[in-house]
């Protein structure tokens, strides 16, 4: 077998001039979904902001606001390109974050059963002074949820850390009937995105 008939399989490819890359991430989702596509970040920084929205932000301001805002909270901090995400639930025009307990996960939970609503995934990546930027919407239908059902998820605990206050990745699953856009983007890296974006300066993963 030979690279030529196609079958070998490919292997990493970022060159020795590619930048060091940083992850400004405190997310383990994150740098699991990287390492899924062979990136594995030289570093990984968390970034520390302030996440509130501003007095009639629309969400799509807001997350990229954010995404800009932890790459600029890292800048100067560390040699390399710099990758930061932000992801929001967005419930008609409302921003639902990461929820503070339990009784705010319900509340968002209630507003979210039985309805489509949006995810969306900002990704910001600074290089060589440059700012390169992508926004990423998925629209998710959740099925009518009783209240039982709410309950039983709130005890799994998987809405500590998640916007909107649920996990499409883990039991809330069952919830999602219908989806349309990046499910890693749900997760919180929309990984083609990621990928042409980090191509782009020479960070390239096993087939990008
Ligand atoms: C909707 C949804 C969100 N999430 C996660 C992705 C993000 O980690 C989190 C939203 O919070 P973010 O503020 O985007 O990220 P974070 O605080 O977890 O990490 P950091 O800012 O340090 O990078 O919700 C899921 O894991 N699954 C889901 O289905």
């Amino acid at each position: 077998m030979d690279a030529a008939d196609g079958l070998t399989p490919p292997v990493a490819v970022s060159g020795n001039d590619a930048p060091a890359l940083i992850l400004g991430s405190a997310s383990p989702r994150r740098v699991e979904l990287l390492a899924q596509i062979g990136i594995i970040p030289d570093r990984i920084l968390p970034a520390e902001i302030d996440e509130s929205p501003l007095r009639n932000e629309s969400p799509r301001d807001y997350v990229q606001r954010m995404a800009r805002g932890k790459v600029a909270a890292l800048t100067g901090t560390a040699e390399g390109a710099i990758l930061c995400a932000d992801t929001v639930v967005v419930a008609g025009r409302r921003i639902l974050g990461k929820p503070a307990d339990a009784a705010e996960a319900r509340r968002y939970l209630q507003l979210l059963s039985g309805r489509r609503h949006r995810v969306l995934t900002s990704i910001a990546l600074a290089h060589g002074g440059r700012l390169r930027e992508r926004l990423v919407e998925t629209i998710i239908r959740f099925r009518p949820l009783t209240a039982a059902q709410i309950e039983s998820y709130l005890t799994t605990g998987e809405w500590q850390g998640k916007a909107g206050g649920y996990a499409i990745q883990g039991h809330a699953s069952a919830f999602a009937i219908w989806m349309q856009g990046s499910y890693s983007g749900v997760v919180g890296l929309p990984l083609a995105e990621t990928a042409s974006l980090l191509a782009s300066i020479g960070i390239q993963g096993k087939v990008t």
